[in-house]
């Protein structure tokens, strides 16, 4: 608990991360391993702290994952390729300047080969399919440059599909409204820069009606406040230009109430267990809050704004 950011406190719970090897929650968390390095990674960068992990140690586990059968990377070595930790591979990689290192044509084809007729993908060969993995597709080829080679109409016609009459955005078409999978589909319209799907006005009420009494965001109605919906929420009110429709204040104060001043990192609600996960979407929503002293990230790919627009990526586009 505390009215500022403890920065020097986060910097060194995601520095220890990992570093306990023996203990169960790092057996446990193997599957997520990829995806909590690119967390780790862009939390320090939103702090101004990128060069508190090793870069060469980072590059070199994430080729460690690399499954030279599909193309694509896994969660950890010997894993099977999936899409979630593909893009955080190629994420961290871009992070670090260092995709040369990869055989792009492999990964791209990987990805490609994901989607379904329907147009939404898959998370792997034999997975579900969800807008999640959709949305890690249509990021992924645009940080490789080869947004070119996805078939655009068929990945909007399926992203329209899914558009509820809340102007909100479900898991697959159909399915209920939910601040992560609205966020997911917000983000790879601009991508593809089909803003024009979206029905803006309708999207903001529903987005701004999701901040609560105590400040905090929750993913849908009637659901509890949790910090990394801060993210989801205000990144995609930034992509369609309402960020002033949330008291800003508030939601500070109580994303600042849910770090642990003991031994750094942010859990989901104040008094729970930090995790890497929200540590990094707590101070992604300071950061779009223009809370001071953090370096500005992108809402479309959450990666450092700085990178995206050397990258060629930032979008002019406003809703
Ligand atoms: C602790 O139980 C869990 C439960 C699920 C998962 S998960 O499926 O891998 N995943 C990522 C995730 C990572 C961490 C961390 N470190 C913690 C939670 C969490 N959730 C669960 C969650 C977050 N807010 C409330 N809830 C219940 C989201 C989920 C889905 C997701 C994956 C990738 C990108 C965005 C979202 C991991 C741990
Ligand atoms: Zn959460």
């Amino acid at each position: 608990m505390s009215d500022t950011l403890l920065t020097d406190l986060h910097v060194k719970y995601i520095q220890n991360l990992g570093k306990n090897k023996d203990d169960l929650t790092y057996h446990m968390t193997a599957h997520l391993r990829m995806n909590a390095v690119y967390w780790g990674l862009t939390a320090l960068c939103v702090m101004k702290h990128k060069d508190a992990l090793d870069a060469e140690e980072t590059i070199e586990y994430v080729m460690s994952c690399w499954d030279d059968e599909a193309g694509g990377f896994g969660a950890h070595p010997g894993h099977d390729a999936h899409i979630l930790s593909t893009l955080s591979a190629v994420q961290v990689l871009a992070i670090h300047e260092a995709l040369a290192r990869i055989d792009v044509t492999r990964v791209v084809n990987f990805i490609l080969g994901l989607q379904h007729p329907s147009g939404v993908f898959a998370g792997d060969q034999f997975g579900e399919t969800d807008t999640r993995f959709l949305y890690c597709a249509v990021s992924a080829l645009s940080l490789l440059g080869a947004i070119d080679r996805l078939d655009r109409e068929r990945t909007v016609t399926y992203l329209a599909s899914c558009r509820n009459f809340d102007g909100g955005f479900g898991r697959v078409a159909g399915a209920e409204s939910h601040a992560a999978q609205v966020w997911v589909c917000t983000a790879a319209l601009a991508i593809l820069d089909r803003l024009d799907v979206i029905d803006v006005p309708t999207l903001g009420w529903w987005l701004a009606e999701r901040q609560l009494p105590n400040g905090g965001l929750n993913g849908r109605p009637e659901k509890l406040e949790d910090v990394c919906y801060s993210y989801w929420v205000l990144s995609s009110m930034a992509i369609l230009n309402k960020l002033t429709w949330i008291d800003s204040a508030a939601l500070t104060r109580f994303i600042l109430s849910a770090q642990d001043s003991e031994d750094g990192g942010i859990s989901d609600r104040p008094g729970d267990m930090v995790d890497v996960f929200h540590t990094l979407f707590g101070v992604a929503g300071l950061s779009l809050l223009g809370y001071p002293g953090l370096d500005d990230l992108d809402p479309v790919y959450c990666m450092p704004a700085s990178l995206i627009e050397r990258m060629g990526l930032k979008k002019g586009w406003k809703a």
